[in-house]
């Protein structure tokens, strides 16, 4: 039986953490290749001292088979997870090339709502199944990751489709000791998240506080960008938990103090952010839709027109 080959594209927080687990279990293994798709001074540490994951107390030093930032010198694999970040998927795709193959199936793991579909415009011959993950985590310095959320848990599949292929991933992810699931409804997992991240994202970045911090100071703020979210996603006939605008916040409150999201940080950093995919995206929606979202407006606003105070 031929190896299987598994690549993740985008060795920062969330690759870098899913992709180490990979590597470190399936280091040496006759069964299973791992490659990262990675680039600079990250690939450049990752390829001399192997890449870091810290975890609770515990540190794991992962060698993947190759770590590269050329996709042909891996070509098609069975197994492609997408981490990039939002904002170049589709340049990040096209570049991904000479790792897809007609088998190959994509797994994106990023944040947003249609993530998946933005990847099949690109490859529309090609299988692309939903994914998402709960975990907070950071690349804290060249090959070196941190994960800081006690809450790990990674949802992936097409529903109703490829359940024997999901079954292979889901025993190679929980040889790993990754905490997968493989729901009947992936649909519902995607938006749930998409609920938590986007409300929580926007809120934080435009007040440059905590995930603690706007929940003890904006709730009512944190609250009424939910009930937005909700009228337009339920205007779009995907059925939401009853609950979703505070069972959301709750989930959240669990985080360790300090805690922020990935946007938020990005903004406090500088960078490039996810701002289209997480927060314009709902007010384009909500435009098509003919509903009014005055708060994402007003915050959207203030991300996208004003200096970031740092
Ligand atoms: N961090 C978190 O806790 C969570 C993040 N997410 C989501 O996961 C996605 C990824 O986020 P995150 O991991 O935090 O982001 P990071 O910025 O930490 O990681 C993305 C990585 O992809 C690399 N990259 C981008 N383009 C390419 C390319 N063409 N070739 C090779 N490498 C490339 C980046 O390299 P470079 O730095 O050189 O650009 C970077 O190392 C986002 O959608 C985010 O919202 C979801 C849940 C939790
Ligand atoms: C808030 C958090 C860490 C929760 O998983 C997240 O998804 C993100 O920052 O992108």
């Amino acid at each position: 039986m031929s190896k299987v080959k598994i690549a993740i594209s985008g060795i920062g927080a969330v690759g870098g953490y899913y992709g180490g687990l990979l590597a470190a279990y399936y280091q040496n293994s006759e069964n299973v290749d791992i490659f990262f798709i990675s680039r600079g001074e990250n690939l450049q540490v990752i390829r001399k001292d192997g890449l870091e994951i810290k975890k609770s107390f515990k540190k794991i030093n992962a060698r993947p088979t190759l770590a590269t930032d050329d996709p042909a010198e891996i070509g098609p694999v069975d197994y492609l997870f997408c981490c990039t970040k939002s904002y170049d998927l589709e340049d990040n795709i096209r570049s991904l090339a000479p790792a897809i193959g007609p088998d190959t199936v994509i797994i994106p793991l990023l944040n947003g709502a249609n993530i998946s579909e933005r990847i099949q415009q690109v490859l529309p011959g090609n299988k692309v199944w939903k994914g998402c993950v709960y975990i907070g985590s950071r690349l804290v310095a060249p090959g070196y990751v941190q994960k800081f959320t006690l809450k790990d848990r990674l949802f992936f599949g097409l529903n109703g489709k490829d359940k024997e292929k999901q079954a292979e991933l889901q025993k190679i992810l929980s040889s790993a000791r990754i905490l997968s699931t493989n729901p009947d409804d992936i649909d519902f997992e995607i938006w749930k998240k998409f609920f938590m991240i986007s409300t929580a994202a926007t809120v934080t970045s435009y007040f440059n506080e905590t995930i603690n911090e706007v929940i003890d100071k904006h709730i009512d703020l944190f609250i009424t960008l939910g009930y937005e979210l909700q009228s337009v996603i339920e205007a779009k006939g995907i059925k939401l938990p009853e609950d979703i605008v505070f069972s959301s916040i709750k989930s959240q409150q669990m985080m360790p103090n300090g805690s922020t999201t990935s946007m938020h940080s990005d903004f406090r950093r500088g960078s490039k952010t996810e701002i289209e995919t997480l927060t314009g995206y709902v007010i384009r929606e909500a435009e098509a839709l003919g509903l009014e979202v005055p708060t994402y407006q007003f915050m959207y606003k203030g991300l996208t027109q004003f200096p970031y105070p740092r």
